[in-house]
């Protein structure tokens, strides 16, 4: 398998706390893999290193084979996109200006939009169900519009690697399945940070388990997720079989085991 991105051996350390310890992580084209793992185990840790926000302490983030740290920004922002948890810029826009930003990376100089730009930014906001809110103030939109037009900025950037971190935060049900069935049928390659077990289990092909900044287990859905490691990672009881109509792993907690 030659990975699109690839993280190796990464290590974030604050102090004398390792936050990621050693994760080793990589990307094949066309795949979704779930990051997963309770809150503060470091997934956005170390999509930050992979985004290259965050220099790692020790070991290297790959793009296409290429150190990311010697690639100039424009270009890394032409190949990888990301929606971070905190993607929202802090002044007002309008969302058509929002979503061209994704364009920027591919723009030469002072060029204007073209039209080709214009239709790339609909057809982002369409796939995102968003098509409607192309004039609106993203001051007004609500929290689940405003995160799918930030994920139409991604997409309008037509990378080659999406790093989405919770992009299914603040979204409804049907609009969480919508986006997720998104990445699945246009192949895209993405790493997916993900709270929703059962969403992660159904879209992603593979899964990284984080723990306390360490990758404890990863691989297909069924082989990360069993009750023993849901009740030592996460402390709760579970019961994993098939979906009878999807064929997809399936999670069901049961909660009493918590509250006694
Ligand atoms: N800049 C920082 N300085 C010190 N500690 C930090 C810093 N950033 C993150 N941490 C700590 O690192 C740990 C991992 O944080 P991170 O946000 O990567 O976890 P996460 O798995 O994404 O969590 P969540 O599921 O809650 O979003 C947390 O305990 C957090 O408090």
């Amino acid at each position: 398998m030659s990975a699109v991105l690839e993280g190796r051996e990464l290590q974030w350390q604050v102090h004398a706390r390792r936050i990621v310890d050693g994760a080793s992580i990589a990307l094949a084209r066309g795949e979704c893999v779930g990051l997963i793992g309770p809150n503060g185990s470091g997934k956005s840790s170390l999509l930050r290193m992979l985004y290259r926000v965050l220099p790692p302490t020790h070991g290297r983030v790959l793009l296409l084979g290429q150190d990311v740290a010697d690639i100039e920004g424009r270009a890394f922002a032409r190949q990888v996109a990301v929606l971070a948890q905190e993607s929202a810029p802090a002044f007002d826009t309008r969302v058509a200006e929002l979503v061209m930003l994704g364009r920027i990376p591919h723009q030469a100089g002072w060029a204007r939009d073209s039209a080709q730009d214009q239709a790339i930014v609909r057809e982002a906001l369409r796939q995102v169900g968003a098509g409607a809110l192309v004039d609106r103030s993203l001051a007004e939109l609500s929290g689940g519009e405003k995160q799918r037009v930030l994920l139409a900025r991604a997409l309008a950037q037509q990378p080659q690697v999406l790093l989405l971190d919770e992009p299914t935060n603040h979204l409804d049900i049907r609009h969480q399945l919508e986006v997720m069935g998104l990445l699945r049928r246009q192949r895209l390659s993405a790493i997916v940070a993900l709270h929703d077990l059962n969403i992660a289990a159904h879209y992603c092909d593979r899964l990284v388990l984080l723990d306390q900044g360490r990758i404890v287990a990863e691989g297909e859905p069924a082989q990360v997720l069993t009750p023993a490691r849901l009740q030592q990672v996460y402390g709760v009881a579970a019961e994993v079989d098939i979906h009878p109509g999807t064929g997809r792993t399936r999670i069901s907690f049961t909660p009493e085991a918590i509250h006694g």
